[in-house]
């Protein structure tokens, strides 16, 4: 079913679910066909995840597809400046959520670099993504604000972060009023992902995504840069 009365572009298509567990059950389904068809068509699977709250059950319908984990790589979109032991880590939650049982086998590059500042974790996690290769499936989430991955309006690289030609995978990012800083891909990288999909749930995340398909200042609203570009876009309510 479409997602309520939204307009959107032909490029992106809405899927609207009943509730949180049915949208991760498809969501599960929909990433694990699509890594299936990777790992028959090259031999392996990229599959390129976000943090925040609300993707545990996704990870946890995830890990139960059948599946050849050892094929797999599974990397951030975005991750805190805290070590993976943090509760706020990214990795940390893939850790405990999605590589348990046969999906341990999959390999996880992390963002986080023990550094001592954001800057040289950055660059860290930016020479680590080389080895990254081709992304096949990239799930995104959304904030309130229009942020996606930790691409905030009004962060200091957010700018060259949203550049068609930025030369770096990963650059450090501010969230606003938020005291943890942030490693974020850049859109480039990001772009390239040959499925991505959007998962949203709640009716304030719908509002926003009606604000960002009203206008165009890709910058006050980042998610913007991806409504341009194919795009599956998983709701529920
Ligand atoms: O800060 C973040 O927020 C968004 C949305 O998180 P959610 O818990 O409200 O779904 C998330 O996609 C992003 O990765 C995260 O760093």
């Amino acid at each position: 079913m479409a997602i309520c009365n939204l307009d959107l572009p032909t490029q992106v298509t809405g899927l609207s679910l009943g509730s949180p567990e049915q949208l991760a059950g498809e969501l599960a389904i929909t990433v694990a066909n699509a890594l299936r068809d990777a790992i028959d068509s090259h031999g392996s699977a990229v599959l390129v995840v976000s943090g925040g709250r609300s993707p545990v059950a996704f990870f946890e319908r995830l890990r139960g597809q059948e599946l050849d984990w050892s094929k797999v790589t599974v990397s951030l979109a975005d991750e805190r400046f805290v070590p993976v032991g943090h509760p706020d880590s990214n990795e940390g939650l893939v850790r405990r959520h999605l590589l348990q049982g046969p999906a341990a086998k999959a390999r996880l590059l992390g963002l986080y670099h023990a550094a001592p500042s954001l800057e040289e974790a950055a660059r860290l996690a930016d020479a680590a993504l080389a080895e990254l290769g081709r992304i096949d499936v990239l799930v995104l989430g959304m904030g309130e604000d229009g942020h996606t991955a930790s691409l905030f309006p009004a962060s200091p690289n957010l700018e060259l972060a949203l550049s068609p030609g930025c030369r770096q995978r990963c650059l450090p990012m501010q969230a606003p009023g938020v005291p943890r800083q942030r490693l974020s891909l850049t859109l480039p990288l990001l772009a390239s992902a040959h499925l991505t999909l959007l998962a949203l749930q709640g009716q304030a995340k719908l509002a926003t995504l009606e604000d960002a398909l009203a206008g165009d200042d890709v910058a006050a609203m980042p998610i913007r840069a991806f409504l341009r570009r194919p795009l599956e876009i998983h709701w529920c309510p």
